[in-house]
């Protein structure tokens, strides 16, 4: 079977410059699914027009900017990541070319095999944050999968974080002494009932 060689990273977007290009529908998917995770994502949006919907969106959130304009090659001066995701097939290949001559992260909305990175499925609870990646192969799965953990994982799994937080501040001893004491606390969580 085909194995599924993605490594997940949690991103800094709200320090870091994205750019998506396109201001359609799927902008419009991929802008709200980015800002429901993080907020105060540093997004610029370039695009010909903008969808209304995409406008009221980017007025709620003072760190997205919406540029009127094509796309050309200086858009990705200055960026970390580009999100492609324009209806005219040649320009979403040149921002992937572009952006991969310049060694930028670069995700083709809907197109895996023009994307070095895919957007997951997220569930936050708190300071716990889960993504979800189905290797590209069903984003349908990757959504009801979310559903189901948003539903599943009791909202107060971040009090035990910041509980342990503060525990952990109290321990005395090496490294080792520490980590001992933190899985002892914790046990209960993953012993079975018998
Ligand atoms: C997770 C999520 C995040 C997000 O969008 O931010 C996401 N897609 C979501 C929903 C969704 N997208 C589509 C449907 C319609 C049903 C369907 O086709 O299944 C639904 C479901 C719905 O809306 O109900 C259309 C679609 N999407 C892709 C293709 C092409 C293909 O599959 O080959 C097609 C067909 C286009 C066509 O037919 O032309 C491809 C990608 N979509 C990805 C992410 C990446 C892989 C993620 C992974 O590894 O699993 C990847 C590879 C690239 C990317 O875009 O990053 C978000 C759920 C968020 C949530 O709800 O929590
Ligand atoms: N809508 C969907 O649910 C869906 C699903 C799967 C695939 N797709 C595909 O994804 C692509 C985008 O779909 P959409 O629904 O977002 O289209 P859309 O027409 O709603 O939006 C496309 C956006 O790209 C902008 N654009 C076009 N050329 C540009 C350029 N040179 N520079 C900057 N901006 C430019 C347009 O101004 C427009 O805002 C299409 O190819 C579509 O076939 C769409």
């Amino acid at each position: 079977m085909e194995r599924n060689e993605l490594y997940p990273i949690f991103v800094k977007v709200h320090e870091l410059n994205v750019l998506i290009v396109g201001g359609g529908n799927v902008g419009l998917e991929k802008l709200s699914f980015l800002l429901k995770s993080s907020p105060n994502a540093n997004v610029e949006v370039i695009s010909i027009d903008f969808l209304q919907e995409l406008v009221d969106l980017a007025e709620k959130h003072p760190t997205v900017k919406l540029t009127q304009k094509a796309y050309d090659i200086s858009d990705l001066e200055k960026r970390h990541m580009v999100i492609g995701c324009t209806d005219n097939l040649d320009v979403n290949l040149q921002i992937n070319r572009e952006a991969k001559a310049k060694y930028l992260l670069v995700n083709i909305a809907d197109t895996p095999d023009q994307c070095d990175y895919y957007l997951g499925g997220i569930v936050t609870k708190g300071h716990v944050k889960i993504a979800i990646s189905t290797n590209g192969k069903s984003p349908t799965t990757a959504k009801r999968i979310r559903q189901f953990l948003e539903d599943v994982i009791p909202e107060d799994v971040n009090e035990m974080v910041l509980n342990l937080n503060e525990f952990r501040k109290t321990i005395k001893g090496n490294f080792e002494e520490k980590v001992e004491k933190m899985n002892q606390v914790t046990r209960a969580l993953v012993n079975k009932k018998k």
